[in-house]
């Protein structure tokens, strides 16, 4: 079966909780040259900033991706590509791997053909994300592989996510986690700050993801790593 993921290299994450830099709008960001956007972040999400973001990207034609955070921002909305839905399987409890779902799918009448889900393994301890799901961090390459494993092999996942937001990752950790795939397709996300980064991260998983740097330095940097993402 394909996917639209199979043809990407970059995602560009826009948090609807951060601010774009000063002078530069959607259009800009929708222009990137990225393959696709996730919208989504951990802390101080709500619908309406979620709403916002998805009406100022709609007009353009970049694919485009909600990442809820919980089921409270799910968006109903036609200019949506679909819904890439976490689970975390390093998470500290179940509530993070199957309960907000069980939760989501109690309340809603879910859009089936537009709802996948990304199998994260979140590696930064100090990131929102860690802190929120109380995920283990504490993982050696063969842990991240044997994680990825299962999300592949016996939890049928399509996207594995390997997340160090905010802080950029282990290559090796990375590359133990796309040796161990061999169906699914891996995602990086964090810390890739420029071309060579971009280049170095593209080199050992399928997709990147890009983050803070749209809201800290703009939409040129973003570029800069779209070129690192191809070019690998
Ligand atoms: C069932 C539904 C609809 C939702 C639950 C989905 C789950 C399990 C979410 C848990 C993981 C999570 C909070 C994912 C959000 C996406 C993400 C990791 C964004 C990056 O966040 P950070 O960069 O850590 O946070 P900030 O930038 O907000 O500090
Ligand atoms: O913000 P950064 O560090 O680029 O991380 C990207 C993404 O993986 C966050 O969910
Ligand atoms: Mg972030």
């Amino acid at each position: 079966m394909s996917h639209p993921w199979d043809d990407w290299d970059h995602v560009l994450k826009v948090d609807p909780d951060k601010d774009l830099c000063d002078g530069e709008t959607f259009e800009d960001v929708c222009r990137t040259g990225t393959d696709a956007i996730e919208i989504g972040g951990t802390l101080d999400v709500t619908a309406e900033k979620m709403t916002r973001v998805i009406d100022a990207a709609a007009e353009y034609d970049v694919p485009l991706y909600q990442e809820p955070s919980n089921p409270g921002v799910v968006i109903d909305s036609p200019a949506l590509d679909g819904y890439l839905i976490p689970t975390v399987f390093n998470a500290g409890g179940p509530f993070w791997i199957t309960g907000a779902h069980k939760e989501w799918v109690r309340i809603d009448d879910l859009d089936w053909d537009r709802t996948h889900t990304e199998a994260y393994i979140v590696m930064n301890p100090d990131a929102s994300v860690a802190e929120l799901t109380d995920a283990n961090c504490d993982l050696t390459a063969d842990d991240v592989a044997a994680y990825a494993k299962v999300a592949e092999r016996m939890f049928g996942q399509e996207i594995v996510y390997l997340e160090y937001s905010g802080t950029f990752g282990d290559t090796g950790k990375v590359a133990a986690a796309g040796d161990a795939l061999d169906d699914a397709t891996l995602f990086y996300g964090g810390g890739i700050s420029d071309y060579e980064s971009a280049n170095e991260m593209a080199a050992h998983s399928d997709v990147i993801v890009v983050g803070d740097l749209l809201h800290d330095e703009g939409v040129d940097a973003v570029r800069e790593t779209v070129r690192g993402a191809k070019d690998a």
